[in-house]
């Protein structure tokens, strides 16, 4: 019951968060975001709100309409619209930042724009479609001085820093295998999605399986040395709905990866569960990661020593860091704003981070025959 509690008061605080007012001896950073996209109210304009150092003060949207009415309903004060809407936001001199929530295939683009114009770059995972493309876009970053960070928001959540901490402790011996899932039941996504759209960067493995990729790459502390095998079931041509491949890490430990954005139901009927666990075996024992994507609402960690007892771990903040209705994008929002600011955020993902998973993806699709998703036509003058 008490549990049943918690995920209420975790669900209803995280959707409407106590509004903070901005601190006055330090300045806001002003956030645009690029084109009105269905996740750009849980990922930023939420979290913003309880954060007294971030405020989103535009959306540019192709429709112009469409950025109206997304901007009345968040309560964004300036919209930028029609054909060349997204430039003349990157080229406002109010925003500091610009969040990037378009199609996959169009992160790159939009990215280096952002970053030729001087602005910190908050982009949607995956980082894009190429890991070529990924290097490129951080040593631009690099070049201008600026933050770029893959939005892979579950590794700032306390409970996954709490995993990696039990497997780096040693309590349960050398790791040896690893299983990620991430699914979603026939029907979770509309026709129409970018994410059934091969030339937009779409198929599962690239929008589920990019956080198991990741996610395992962290628990391994390493990056997989080779693709054991790779399997798909095709949307359409080109795009994977589902794929599951093992993964070979540094020291012989193995990765198992499923993801699937439409299982069909169970005897065509019922409808499947979603599936997002991680299970860590180590030689001493094991641990199960329960709802490692999206913690907040609800997750447990169950570890079991093969000598001494079983626990289960819930960890909603750390010890000096965030309300256990925190969602893991406003912990990364906290860990954005901070490096910005020029302050120690509580974790990072680094360039060498980003690219090695986006190669991983891309050796799973290479392995699967699928291919890697097509590189951006954007050729930048910088
Ligand atoms: N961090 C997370 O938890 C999540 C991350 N994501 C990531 O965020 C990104 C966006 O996903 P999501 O919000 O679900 O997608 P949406 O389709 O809702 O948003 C994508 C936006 O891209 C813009 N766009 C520009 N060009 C095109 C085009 N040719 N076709 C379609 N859209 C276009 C549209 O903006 P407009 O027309 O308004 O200009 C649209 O609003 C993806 O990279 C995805 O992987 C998605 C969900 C969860
Ligand atoms: O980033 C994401 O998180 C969870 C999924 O619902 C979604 O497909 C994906 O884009």
């Amino acid at each position: 019951m008490a549990s049943v509690y918690g995920i209420i008061k975790r669900t209803y605080l995280g959707m409407r968060p106590p509004i903070v007012s901005p601190l006055p001896d330090s300045k806001p950073l002003k956030f645009g975001i690029l084109g009105a996209a269905a996740i750009a109210p849980n990922a930023l304009l939420t979290p913003a709100k309880s954060h007294p150092e971030a405020v989103v003060v535009a959306v540019a949207a192709r429709s112009k309409a469409k950025g109206d009415e997304y901007a009345r309903k968040h309560g964004i004060a300036k919209v930028y619209g029609g054909p060349a809407g997204y430039q003349e936001m990157l080229d406002d001199p109010e925003i500091d930042v610009i969040y990037n929530p378009l199609p996959n295939g169009l992160h790159f683009e939009w990215t280096m724009k952002a970053l030729a114009a001087g602005k910190h770059v908050l982009l949607e995972k995956p980082a894009a479609n190429t890991a070529e493309e990924i290097r490129q876009m951080f040593e631009l970053a690099e070049r201008k001085n600026l933050v770029l960070l893959e939005a892979f928001h579950y590794r700032f959540h306390p409970a996954v820093q709490r995993v990696k901490a039990i497997i780096d402790s040693g309590e349960l011996g050398p790791l040896k295998s690893m299983q990620t899932s991430l699914a979603f039941h026939l029907g979770y996504f509309k026709p129409g999605d970018i994410r059934f759209d091969y030339s937009l960067g779409g198929g599962s493995l690239m929008d589920m399986g990019c956080y198991n990729i990741s996610a395992m790459r962290f628990f391994a502390g390493g990056d997989p040395t080779s693709v054991l095998s790779a399997t798909h079931e095709l949307d359409s041509p080109q795009v994977d709905r589902q794929t599951s491949a093992t993964l070979v890490f540094p020291g012989g430990v193995t990765g198992t990866t499923f993801c699937d954005f439409g299982m069909p139901p169970y005897l065509k009927l019922i409808p499947r569960l979603p599936r997002l666990g991680a299970v860590i075996e180590c030689e001493g024992g094991r641990i199960a990661m329960m709802n490692y994507v999206m913690p907040t609402m609800y997750h447990s960690i169950t570890v079991t020593p093969q000598k001494g007892k079983r626990r289960v771990e819930k960890v909603y903040t750390f010890p000096t860091l965030g309300e256990p209705w925190w969602s893991t994008y406003r912990y990364q929002l906290e860990a954005f704003v901070n490096k910005v600011k020029g302050r120690t955020p509580q974790a990072w993902i680094a360039k060498e981070d980003s690219i090695a998973n986006l190669a991983a993806i891309e050796s799973i699709y290479a392995k699967t025959g699928l291919g890697s998703r097509p590189k951006s036509g954007f050729i930048p003058t910088l």
